[in-house]
């Protein structure tokens, strides 16, 4: 892992999810003078057990801290952001003997759908998310209140060239589906239940061609109400990959 410079994080479930799973970035922590929700007393009291500070403040203090974000009475303030290396891809793979389940997301601009992909992705219980380090939105303050803790909790693994990310995972046994809604195949029509990896596009060009090349299969996800008369081409990339992963999880729980 690698960090970065400080950075605060706001938000009930960002700031809870910190204190829980990354304690030791996490340098104090800010809390609305008398605040009485459960969940703010609730990381008061998991940050004082993880020796973590703990300050109550007015609300102008929080809205200074927040740049604009809703903060809800919490915010933290983490020495580093925790980002994942590439080198690390290979291990996190192994680790889930023959059923690793990846979300590549191709170049997603919006932090509001970065957020949400990984909120899904958390969910799903994804072993990685794999983001592109150049011309994509990266884990800011935004993409971690909107994940509600999730860019916290799961491995965001940055890397430098995706293609050669994507050949990497082929040759680890990773099974590779492009998802573009004009492919044939339908993601109702897969066997998701082993390695894979399912790769989605940014929110104006979807599908790069070498990201597409890259892929073993691409496939679509039907839409029987999608017309361009009606103005409906595809659907928000964070539903996407929702409908996707839980396209997985279904099949590896009914087996
Ligand atoms: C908003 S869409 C991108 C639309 C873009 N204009 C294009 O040409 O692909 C963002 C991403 O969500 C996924 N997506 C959206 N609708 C889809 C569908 N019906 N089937 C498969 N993937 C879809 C694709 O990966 C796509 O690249």
């Amino acid at each position: 892992m690698t960090s970065k410079q400080n950075q605060w994080i706001v938000g009930i479930n960002a700031v809870a999810a910190a204190v829980e799973h990354d304690a030791e970035n996490v340098r104090e922590v800010l809390l609305e003078a008398g605040a009485k929700n459960p969940r703010i007393v609730e990381i008061e009291s998991a940050a004082r057990r993880r020796d973590i500070d703990v300050r109550r403040v007015n609300q102008q203090a929080l809205d200074g801290v927040a740049g604009g974000l809703r903060h809800q009475g919490a915010a933290a303030r983490y020495a580093a952001a925790k980002t994942w290396d590439e080198n690390e891809l290979e291990g996190l793979v192994e680790a889930a003997e023959g059923k690793a389940l990846l979300l590549v997301l191709d170049g997603v601009q919006d932090p509001h759908n970065l957020g949400a992909c990984l909120r899904s992705a958390a969910a799903a219980g994804v072993t990685a998310v794999v983001i592109p380090k150049d011309k994509a939105v990266q884990v800011n303050a935004t993409v971690r209140k909107t994940s509600a803790g999730a860019a916290d909790s799961i491995p965001v693994v940055r890397v430098t060239n995706l293609s050669r990310t994507l050949r990497d995972l082929q040759k680890l046994g990773v099974w590779i589906y492009g998802l573009a809604g004009e492919a044939d195949a339908s993601l109702y029509a897969l066997d998701l239940r082993g390695n894979v990896a399912l790769v989605l596009g940014g929110e104006a060009d979807g599908l790069r061609r070498l990201t597409r090349e890259h892929c073993d299969q691409l496939v679509t996800i039907p839409m029987p109400g999608g017309d361009a008369a009606a103005g409906v081409e595809s659907l928000n990339v964070s539903v996407a990959a929702g409908v996707t992963l839980f396209e997985a999880v279904r099949q590896r729980i009914v087996g």
